[in-house]
């Protein structure tokens, strides 16, 4: 057993180092007892007693173990009782660390007991190379202590040592590559440790692991020990290679002892394997400190971006929160803004929707009589009878506004304003000024020709507005803001901005304006429509209407929507010359403010409704004047049912499921009605005119000089759109908003029956821009109502001629006669004597005649 067992040590670099030891021992203290290839085994099992160390050493260095514990037995009997040998391997022990030669210990000579058992090879192999040698220490110990020797011969008795480590120690796997170690141990002792190569543990693993099993293989067949019938069964049969088989164990096992058993230097130098084979400086190199600080880098970083993700992510909660806010904001923000003008036209609608402003103009120059004695803040104004400087030459009126001759163009179009604006939520507006010529209604309604843009008047002022409302609300309401101009004249409308000069006549005799719903829109027929953009798209297209600018009349409506809010601007001149004319004027606009409209409406309602609407007032009309009749078949044949009173002008209001049709003029004599039920109609009619009546009421209609002149805007909203989506742009508001702007004017005549002409601008107001040619065709059937309503308008002011003509006989005012030529009509017009404006407006009459 012990010859197989050396056998396999023959090769071993361990075995070499051993003879080399044993024999430098014998020839220091003589024959060891040993054959000439001893095993490692074998070599340690004759130093266990540590005679031969002992003695050694003291030829070494004499008296270096001073008491030496003899063993007489023959060398081959039992071995010394432990405490014997103990004693002399520990003064070797201690003489070799005096002479700093590496020392063992000396458990590593009781490896020698461990033998032929299958534990022992197992130990073995498992300890092998860590502890590769315990047996190897003791052969390097007697080798250093040889190099002492040599080294102490050599210096003449002074022996050195280096601190040398033992190769086996140190490469415990290295066994291969130490081949000339033991032919020249002085050099291979001083070589540096780095210089080696290390193959990699896996690989020396391996090695062992076959070493092992293929030991364990010859051990178990000599000891015919059988471990596992099944496994020795497959070795004999061929089926498994036996040494793969144990091998494959074994490396299993030794891995587990690696894992858990091994010493915790050799774990750190795997580990320190492992981290090379990832590239990782070693710690002694220059990119070390650069790996360092890569990691340090690669950690604060990530700390950094973790402490980002979490800023952003309360950024993005906080936001979150914002937008919320923002958004509710923004709703409530929008709920508000429609309640505010929903109140604001509800304030509108309480201050009444025919509002009445006076506006003064200043003196000229030159004029030293004042009519004007008081102007309140509270709209009331008083003038004084030139002819009548005591107090009975006083006269009061009472108006929403009175605007002083230094009010300034600003001042009127603020006051004007919330007016304008309710256009754009789908009210009907209708603003006109009116009075004397010469007075200003040009200046109030478009501003001084080559003015500034401070001297602008409410045209362009509303216009302005109605823009940029509409550039505000684009994100929720679309306008498409179109334009007509047209012209009446004598009963015919004419469009000035077809560039035709043919007027259409048309076949009826009323006109007017009324908000439509439905797809109808509202326009007059035949009349071009302009889209515009702008304020200045607007007064170009008028600079080109006045160019096709003629004179028209027309009749009188009796009926109207003229569902609207109505501003009218009287002019009235300071002067005491014009008093006929001021007081006249005051007096025709204090009887427009007494004329209630009821609440104006959104135009929300279809054509239907509105015709079914006036069926039913048609028959309540029926009704209350106990006349029953069949059902109209047509709205118009309202016309037909109302008393054909020849100077009547009414305006009602249509919508009011109540009867209105009691008129100032129809009081027979009555008292004026209260205010709760006062009329809603106006009638100029003179017979009714009452004695009891009050200030307002006792200007006798007849009385009245009827208007020369003057201009009015209206502003409509109408329509209904069709397009589903800009319903829901609308919040489901089906109406759209569309406005008429018209721009009246009286050729100036003292003549109240005399002829108007009208210059009607038009703007709708859209959302979701249906068909323009839906538009048109479709206004076709509302024209008649759109030209009635204008004509209301000029009858309103003038009357009709044969009211002229009467109102002639009672006044005495030279009017100009109702039979005469438009011509003559417009050569009668009268200026005041040095108002340049008047001298102009002559001109510019002569250059359309
Ligand atoms: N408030 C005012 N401040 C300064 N000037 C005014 C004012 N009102 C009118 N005027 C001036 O009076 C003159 C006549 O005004 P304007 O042409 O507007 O009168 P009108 O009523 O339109 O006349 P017509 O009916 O003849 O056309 C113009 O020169 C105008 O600048």
């Amino acid at each position: 057993m012990e010859n197989c067992a050396t056998a396999g040590l023959h090769d071993t670099l361990t075995s070499r180092k051993a003879e080399e030891a044993a024999a430098w021992l014998e020839s220091l203290v003589g024959p060891l007892g040993i054959s000439g290839h001893p095993s490692e085994k074998v070599f340690i099992s004759r130093l266990r007693n540590g005679l031969i160390l002992c003695n050694a050493i003291n030829k070494v260095h004499p008296g270096a173990v001073p008491k030496v514990v003899e063993n007489h037995t023959p060398l081959q009997s039992q071995p010394l009782p432990a405490y014997q040998y103990f004693e002399n391997v520990r003064n070797f022990l201690v003489a070799v660390e005096e002479l700093k030669v590496p020392a063992f210990e000396t458990s590593d000579l009781e490896r020698g007991n461990l033998t032929t058992t299958l534990q022992y090879l197992l130990e073995l192999c498992i300890y092998d190379t860590l502890e590769a040698g315990s047996a190897a220490k003791v052969v390097d110990c007697i080798l250093a202590l040889k190099l002492y020797n040599e080294c102490k011969q050599i210096n003449g008795g002074n022996g050195f040592y280096k601190s040398i480590r033992s190769p086996m120690v140190m490469h415990p796997a290295n066994v291969n590559n130490s081949q000339s170690l033991s032919s020249d141990s002085c050099r291979r002792l001083d070589m540096p440790a780095t210089s080696e190569k290390q193959p990699p543990a896996n690989v020396e693993i391996q090695k062992l692991s076959d070493f092992i099993a293929k030991l364990l293989i010859e051990h178990m067949a000599d000891t015919k020990e059988n471990i596992n019938d099944n496994l020795l069964m497959s070795f004999r049969t061929g089926n498994m290679d036996k040494e793969k088989v144990l091998s494959k164990i074994m490396v299993g096992c030794f891995e587990d002892k690696l894992q858990n058993n091994f010493p915790e230097n050799f774990l750190k130098e795997r580990s320190k394997s492992q981290a090379h084979s990832t590239l990782v400086p070693s710690e002694d190199s220059s990119k070390f400190k650069d790996y360092e600080d890569l990691k340090s880098l690669l950690t604060k970083t990530k700390t950094e971006f973790e402490d980002l993700q979490s800023m952003f992510q309360t950024d993005l909660r906080e936001l979150r929160y914002q937008l919320q806010e923002m958004s509710a904001a923004a709703l409530e923000y929008h709920r508000v803004l429609k309640e505010n003008r929903n109140l604001c036209n509800m304030v509108q609608d309480l201050k009444g929707n025919i509002r009445v402003y006076c506006r003064i103009r200043p003196a000229i120059t030159g004029k030293k009589s004042n009519v004007i004695y008081f102007v309140g803040k509270d709209g009331s104004l008083v003038i004084l009878d030139p002819l009548k400087p005591r107090k009975d030459g006083r006269k009061k009126f009472q108006f929403n506004q009175v605007f002083g001759p230094t009010a300034t163009q600003d001042e009127v179009y603020n006051d004007t304003q919330p007016l304008i604006r309710s256009v754009m939520d789908g009210y009907n507006v209708c603003i006109f000024a009116y009075g004397q010529t010469g007075l200003g209604k040009t200046y109030t309604m478009s501003g001084p020709s080559g003015g500034s843009i401070k001297d602008m008047g409410i045209n362009y002022m509303a216009l302005n507005d109605l823009f940029q409302i509409s550039k505000e609300r684009k994100e929720v309401i679309n306008y498409d803001i179109q334009v007509q101009m047209v012209e009446i004249y004598n009963e015919q409308v004419r469009d000035l901005l077809s560039g035709d000069t043919s007027a259409t006549k048309y076949p009826f005799t009323f006109l007017e304006i009324w908000s439509c719903s439905g797809d109808s829109g509202l326009s007059l027929p035949d009349a071009r429509m302009y889209t515009v953009m702008s304020t200045t798209d607007v007064f170009n297209l008028m600079k080109l209407g006045e160019v096709n600018r003629v004179v028209s009349s027309t009749a009188v409506n009796h009926r109207s929507s003229g569902h609207a809010k109505t501003l009218m601007f009287a002019r009235v001149s300071p002067e005491g010359d014009s008093f006929g004319q001021t007081i006249s004027t005051l007096q025709f606009a204090q009887r427009v403010s007494t004329v209630e409209l009821g609440a104006a409406r959104v135009n929300k309602e279809s054509s239907e409704i509105m015709q079914l609407k006036e069926q039913v007032e048609n028959l309540r009309k029926a009704l209350a004047s106990k006349q029953p009749r069949s059902l109209p078949e047509k709205p118009k044949a309202v016309s037909e049912q109302t008393p054909p009173r020849m100077w009547r002008l009414s305006i009602e209001n249509g919508s009011n499921m109540k009867s209105q049709t009691v008129n100032l003029g129809d009081r027979k004599g009555s008292k004026t009605p209260s205010l709760p039920n006062r009329s809603r109609r106006l009638s100029l009619e003179g017979p009714r005119y009452s004695k009891k009546d009050n200030f307002q009421e006792k200007v006798a209609p007849d009385d009245i000089s009827m208007p020369s002149c003057f201009e009015a805007v209206t502003l409509l909203k109408y329509g209904q759109s069709q397009d589903p989506e800009a319903k829901s742009k609308m919040n489901g508001h089906s109406s759209f908003a569309s406005s008429t702007m018209q721009v009246y004017n009286l050729p100036t005549t003292r003549s109240p029956s005399s002829s108007y002409r009208k210059r009607s601008v038009k703007t709708h107001c859209r959302t979701q821009i249906p068909l323009k040619n839906n538009l048109i065709s479709s206004a076709n059937g509302k024209g008649s109502q759109i030209k009635k309503s204008l004509q209301t308008i000029g009858k309103l002011i003038n009357g009709s001629e044969k009211r002229a003509m009467r109102r002639q006989s009672l006044t005495g005012f030279q009017a100009s006669g109702s039979n005469r030529s438009h011509d003559s009509r417009r050569n009668t017009r009268t200026y005041p004597p040095d108002n340049k404006a008047m001298a102009l407006t002559q001109d510019k009459v002569k250059n359309i005649q």
